[in-house]
C-alpha cells in the first residue's frame, strides 16, 4: 500500500494550469490517512444551520489539540447555502469561518462549495478569511460543473477536494470517469460520498478501488461515510485498505441522517489496526463527551426515517426538511423519504419534499374519505 508523501503546496494557477493539473502533486500529509473533521459542516444540517461563535471557537480549539489536520466548517449545503431552500443560518458563515481561522493553530481550515449554490466570490471570501482547503461537491455524476470552482480555488492556491455526492447511484467504473473529470477540473483528492449512507461494505471498497486506479497516479482519494445503515466507519476501514487516504469524520457522529462516521471511532479504530492517523484518541473521545456532545439538541441516530435513507438511497441532508414536511403536512417522515427515493431525488431538489408530502397527505386523505364513504 502506496504512503503517501508529501507534495509541493497547490502553487497558483498559471499558463500551464490544465498541464500543471494532471501533474502528480497529490495533497501532502506525512500520516498514512488523514481524518479531516466535517463536525461543523456536515454537523449544520442536524442543528438546522444554528451553529453559535463559542460552539466553533470550542469545537475547533479541542479538534486542534487533538491533532486533526483539516477542519471543515460552512452551511451544511456549503458556502452560500444560507436559503430559504436549504434553511437559514443563525450565524453568517463567514463570521464562523473567522473564528474558526482565529482559533486554529496547526489544523488547516476548509469549506465545502456546491457549483449553483455557491459562486467564485464565495471561495474568495472564504480565501481571504483563510479558508486553505477548498471542497467542491458535485453531483456523482456531474463532475463536469466543478472546472471552475476547482479553477479559482488552484488560482488562490488553495489545496482541492473533489466530492461525488451520492456515489451509490453510480458504478464503480463510471464513479471513476467522474473522477477523472474533477482531477482534470484540478481536484487533488477525490471523494467516494456516500451521501446516503447506503452503500455497503464491499460496494464502498469496489467504487474507492475503481477510483484509486484511476487517478491514483495524480490525485489522492477519500472516503466520506454515512451512518444510515451503520457501516460508516467499517465502509472508511475498507475504503483505506483500496486505497483512500483521506477519510471523513464527524465528532459524536454529528452530521447529516443518522450522521457521519464518528471522528472519535475512526481514529480509535485506525489506531487498533496500528494505522497511523497522528491524533490523540484520548483527547478526542474528551472532545466528544464534553465539548461537542452538550451542545447537540438531537443527536443523529438510526432512526426509521434515516434508516429508510440508507435503504432507499435518498441524500442524508434531507432528514431534516422531511422532518419537517411530516410535522406539517401529517405524513410519517419514512414514508416521504421513501417515495423522495422512488423519485430520486437529489441535492437541490429539497423543495420537492413538500410536494411529496403533499401528494402523501392528499392520497391519504382520499383513502379516509373513501373508508367513510364505505361505512
Ligand atoms: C451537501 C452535502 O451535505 C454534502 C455531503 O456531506 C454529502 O453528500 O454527504
Ligand atoms: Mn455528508
Amino acid at each position: 500500500m502506496s504512503e503517501v508523501t508529501a507534495v509541493p503546496e497547490a502553487q497558483g494557477g498559471t499558463e500551464s494550469l490544465q498541464q500543471e493539473r494532471t501533474t502528480t502533486d497529490a495533497v501532502g500529509t506525512k500520516r498514512a490517512v488523514r481524518i479531516t473533521d466535517t463536525t461543523l459542516r456536515d454537523g449544520s444540517h442536524p442543528m438546522r444551520h444554528q451553529f453559535t461563535v463559542d460552539q466553533v471557537r470550542d469545537t475547533v480549539r479541542a479538534l486542534d489539540d487533538a491533532g486533526i489536520e483539516v477542519i471543515e466548517i460552512a452551511h451544511g449545503d456549503g458556502l452560500g447555502g444560507s436559503s430559504f431552500n436549504y434553511g437559514f443560518s443563525g450565524t453568517d458563515e463567514m463570521k464562523l469561518i473567522q473564528v474558526a481561522v482565529e482559533e486554529a493553530r496547526q489544523a488547516k481550515i476548509a469549506s465545502l462549495i456546491l457549483p449553483g449554490v455557491g459562486t467564485v466570490h464565495d471561495i474568495k471570501a472564504a480565501h481571504e478569511l483563510g479558508v486553505q482547503v477548498l471542497r467542491v461537491a458535485t453531483h456523482c455524476t456531474e463532475a463536469d460543473v466543478s472546472y471552475e470552482h476547482f479553477g479559482a480555488a488552484r488560482d488562490l492556491g488553495m489545496e482541492t477536494v473533489g466530492f461525488l455526492m451520492l456515489s451509490h447511484r453510480v458504478g464503480p467504473e463510471k464513479l471513476a470517469e467522474q473522477a477523472k473529470i474533477q482531477v482534470d477540473a484540478g481536484c487533488q483528492c477525490v471523494y467516494v460520498v456516500d451521501s446516503a449512507g447506503a452503500l455497503i461494505l464491499h460496494e464502498a471498497k469496489d467504487r474507492v478501488a475503481a477510483v484509486v486506479d484511476a487517478v491514483g497516479e495524480h490525485a489522492q482519494v477519500g472516503y466520506h461515510g454515512h451512518q444510515n445503515l451503520s457501516l460508516g466507519v467499517a465502509n472508511s476501514i475498507l475504503a483505506y485498505e483500496a486505497g483512500a487516504r483521506q477519510i471523513d469524520g464527524a465528532m459524536s457522529a454529528l452530521g447529516a441522517g443518522a450522521g457521519n462516521s464518528p471522528t472519535e471511532v475512526l481514529a480509535a479504530t485506525f489506531d487498533r489496526l496500528g494505522v497511523d492517523t497522528g491524533l490523540d484518541v484520548d483527547a478526542l473521545l474528551e472532545a466528544a463527551e464534553n465539548v461537542v456532545r452538550p451542545y447537540i439538541p438531537e443527536l443523529p441516530y438510526m432512526d426509521r426515517g434515516s434508516i429508510t435513507q440508507g435503504q432507499a438511497g435518498v441524500y442524508s441532508s434531507f432528514l431534516k426538511h422531511a422532518e419537517r414536511a411530516s410535522e406539517r403536512y401529517g405524513v410519517p417522515t419514512h414514508a416521504i423519504l421513501a417515495m423522495v427515493g422512488e423519485r430520486g431525488y437529489v441535492g437541490g431538489q429539497e423543495d420537492m419534499i413538500i410536494d411529496v408530502a403533499l401528494s402523501l397527505a392528499a392520497e391519504r386523505h382520499l383513502n379516509d374519505t373513501n373508508k367513510a364513504g364505505a361505512v
